[in-house]
């Protein structure tokens, strides 16, 4: 498999992409005979009867069918939960492992919501890798949006490779398997686990045809396989546990596929970001780049929104984030750079948590520059802060409310704030 991927450009398109030529059947799904032998395979990433503007469906062309295995066993349980808690939560950067850890060793969960067994809510993992997966992974629970803050990925799926490094993202369906390359031999980043509906683009309204995270600039990899014979381990996850199985053979092996379930990769530099001319700070739902629907319209079982580098020009406002209680959870995580409501203490690598009505907002000390600011057109730049807003509150783990990178003194950042004068 090449590590120089080609790319098909668009987003939720129906494509249909071969390694070798005449791989893919033509004009049928399942002929008799599959070229070369190859073996049909449909993933369904929708229920077969979901309308047509949600089905989700790839056919797969393969070297040896996936249903050839041996039972797997289990490899990792499920991670542990503290009680739900309403306080206001923030971690220091994960530190590098100090043992070998691929991207699945390197992986710790730091909250979750909803149940993966009943396809709703999302796990949020950080993971801290020092090399390269010398075995396959897929996860039955949901699909994964990968979240770089340092070091490139090589992505090497059964629907061919995408390459990532940070400012960019990649999203893999449930059920795709995939390793990781680390070609830095180090990493660092979030993954949104999402065991609800897939990620989708958000409407955009009043906005018009163009804006935010355009189609065109979604990224999905031509097919590519490897054709390995040898043992090879395939790990899952599956109702919260990692599984194991041995293979003899690589299960990247698809040579030839078409469909709408596929992955894809999003460049963060190119979202079109909207926002005010005139007067006030709009809600960050005007930075939404991936939406995951749940039933309720307009109520997301998650959303990923980015707080990219803009000019900041509205008059006689207080331009950072305002203080708020939001019905929505809000986990956020930083890229690169300094975040506009926090003058400290929210690194990049680090992670923060306020949860369903628990106020927050700007700290004292950004609070304090915005109120005295000079209101001038002001561009933030070298910055990439991301939320995962969800419908459901987080429930940390056990490892997130116990590891010493918790900062145990974060509600201190909104202490000492001045009384207002009482008017008179
Ligand atoms: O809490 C946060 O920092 C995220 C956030 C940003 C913003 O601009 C408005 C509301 C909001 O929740
Ligand atoms: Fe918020």
């Amino acid at each position: 498999m090449t590590d120089n991927p080609a790319y098909m450009t668009g987003f939720g398109n129906h494509f249909s992409t071969e390694a070798v030529p005449a791989a893919l059947p033509v004009g049928q799904n399942s002929p008799q005979q599959v070229p070369f032998g190859l073996y049909a395979e449909q993933l369904s990433g929708s229920a077969f009867t979901a309308p047509r503007a949600e089905n989700r469906r790839a056919w797969l062309y393969r070297l040896r069918p996936s249903a050839s295995h041996a039972p797997f066993t289990l490899y990792r349980d499920a991670p542990t939960f503290a009680p739900p808690t309403p306080n206001r939560l923030r971690w220091l950067p994960l530190t590098a492992p100090d043992k070998p850890a691929d991207f699945i060793d390197g992986l710790t969960a730091y909250a979750a919501n909803g149940d993966p067994a009943a396809q709703t809510g999302v796990t949020v993992w950080l993971y801290a890798a020092n090399r390269s997966m010398n075995r396959a992974f897929f996860d039955a629970d949901g699909e994964w949006l990968i979240v770089p803050q340092s070091g490139r990925l090589v992505i090497f799926t059964e629907m061919g490779v995408l390459k990532i490094e940070p400012l960019q993202i990649a999203v893999i369906p449930r059920g795709v398997k995939f390793r990781v390359a680390l070609p830095d031999g180090h990493a660092t980043g979030y993954v949104l686990e999402n065991h609800g509906h897939p990620f989708r683009l958000p409407d955009l309204g009043p906005i018009g045809a163009n804006g935010l995270a355009n189609t065109r600039d979604f990224e999905t990899p031509v097919a590519a396989f490897e054709d390995i014979d040898g043992d090879y381990e395939l790990i899952q996850k599956f109702c919260g546990r990692l599984w194991t199985a041995k293979l003899d053979h690589s299960p990247l092996d698809v040579v030839a596929w078409h469909g709408n379930l596929a992955p894809y990769r999003y460049d963060l530099r190119r979202f079109n970001t909207i926002n005010t001319v005139s007067f006030d700070h709009p809600d960050p739902s005007i930075f939404t780049v991936l939406t995951s629907p749940s039933e309720t319209p307009g109520t997301a079982n998650a959303d990923f929104v980015i707080f990219p580098p803009r000019w900041m020009v509205a008059e006689h406002t207080f331009r950072p984030p305002w203080f708020h209680r939001n019905i929505m959870s809000e986990f956020m995580g930083l890229i690169t750079g300094a975040y506009d409501a926090k003058a400290e203490g929210f690194a990049p690598g680090g992670a923060s948590l306020h949860n369903c009505m628990n106020g927050h907002g700007p700290d004292k000390a950004s609070y304090e520059a915005a109120i005295a600011a000079d209101l001038k057109p002001h561009k933030i730049e070298g910055t990439m802060a991301f939320m995962f807003e969800s419908r459901l509150p987080f429930i940390p783990t056990t490892f997130a409310m116990e590891t010493p990178l918790l900062q145990r003194d974060y509600d201190q950042c909104w202490d000492n704030f001045k009384k207002a004068k009482s008017p008179k």
